[in-house]
């Protein structure tokens, strides 16, 4: 392995009224096991160790930096410190919390930037209680865009959904779904595709990937009957983007798109909004799917599930798609490498 191989996962450490602290700490005392890779969190060392005591988990902490991380995961947990105010209350937000919450997301980008990480793992945040701390981004997609931007201008950042072959990929993101006619524009659907198919060739060794990319209306518009956009503006973005190379097919209809036999045809579907996008991947596979951030210069995975309040501190939250999350970013990094 060469050096920057060596270097551990910077993993952050969430929302800590939420499951995210309990999942770290879960792979944590199970990576053996799940033979995870080396991995350090930026989060505050105290509330993670007053949490494994709650879930009775036996962990030491270690506070040290990421060059010392990989050495030391075999006996204890590297935890890269962020100091402040945070307390264990799962289920109860606390926005005093959200300085560390945010600050343990700007240090684990910064060291990986600097190649002293290989790459970022998020725990699900709660928006709500960033935004009463000043936080201006929809969530980390766009926060990743703005820390990572070279020479101030910050790419298209691109949210992929992903279990096993089924990629999906929302055009919009977090948006109301009544502004998303109007954000669904040729140039969006152009810039969307290049970046796919540019990740897909680099991060997931696909030499050609054939992208799928479904309308807007039902029948994706029925030959423009059922609303005008899937002709006037997906239809002539995908020439464009054939044009330049891309193997974009068509606008196809989204209901039944996902039927297995037609997204097996293809590397990754580009659906127009949020949840035509998310739906397919957290019905089959909610236990398992994994957020990637696609046209960052580095790469960042997390679960693709969100803080779930009830679950928190109780033990009882699924660690599968954390641990999918862990492993993405692993082999996405082998592969570029
Ligand atoms: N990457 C991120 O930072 C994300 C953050 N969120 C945030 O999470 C908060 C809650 O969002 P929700 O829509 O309620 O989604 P959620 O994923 O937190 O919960 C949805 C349902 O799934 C269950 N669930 C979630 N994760 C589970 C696990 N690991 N094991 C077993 N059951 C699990 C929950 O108990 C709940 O019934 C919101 O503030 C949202 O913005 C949501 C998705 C991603
Ligand atoms: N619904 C997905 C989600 O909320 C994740 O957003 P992000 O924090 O990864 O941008």
């Amino acid at each position: 392995m060469g050096g920057k191989m060596k270097a551990p996962l910077a993993v952050t450490m969430g929302e800590p009224a939420g499951i995210g602290p309990d999942l770290i700490l879960t792979l944590f005392a199970e990576r053996h096991r799940r033979n995870l890779p080396a991995f350090i969190v930026f989060g505050h060392a105290g509330f993670l160790a007053a949490r494994a005591r709650r879930l009775g988990l036996d962990i030491a902490i270690v506070e040290c930096t990421p060059a010392d991380a990989g050495s030391l995961f075999a006996d204890r947990l590297p935890v890269f410190p962020i100091a402040g105010h945070v307390v264990d209350r799962p289920g109860d937000a606390d926005a005093a919390a959200a300085p560390v919450v945010i600050a343990a997301i700007e240090a684990a980008v910064a060291a990986t930037l600097a190649g002293a990480c290989r790459a970022v793992v998020t725990a699900p945040i709660n928006k709500a209680a960033l935004y009463q701390a000043g936080f201006r981004h929809p969530g980390h997609t766009e926060f990743l865009a703005d820390l990572t931007a070279q020479g101030g201008v910050p790419k298209l950042p691109v949210m992929m959904l992903a279990h096993g072959d089924l990629r999906t990929v929302p055009l919009t993101i977090h948006v109301p779904i009544k502004d998303v006619p109007g954000l669904v524009t040729g140039p969006l659907i152009v810039e969307t595709l290049a970046v796919m198919a540019e990740d897909l060739r680099r991060r997931f060794g696909i030499a050609a990937p054939k992208i799928a990319v479904a309308g807007l209306n039902p029948h994706a518009g029925e030959d423009g009957a059922i609303g005008r956009e899937d002709v006037e503006i997906i239809a002539p973005a995908l020439a464009l983007a054939r044009a330049g190379g891309i193997d974009a097919v068509g606008p196809l209809p989204a209901d039944t798109l996902f039927y297995p036999p037609h997204w097996r045809q293809f590397d990754a579907v580009l659906a127009m909004y949020h949840d035509q996008a998310l739906i397919p991947i957290k019905t089959v596979a909610f236990d398992a799917g994994v957020n990637v951030t696609l046209g960052l210069p580095i790469v960042r995975t997390s679960p693709d599930h969100g803080t779930a309040f009830g679950l928190a501190g109780s033990g009882k939250a699924s660690p599968s798609s954390f641990s999918a999350a862990i492993e993405m970013a692993h082999t996405m990094t082998m592969q570029e490498a």
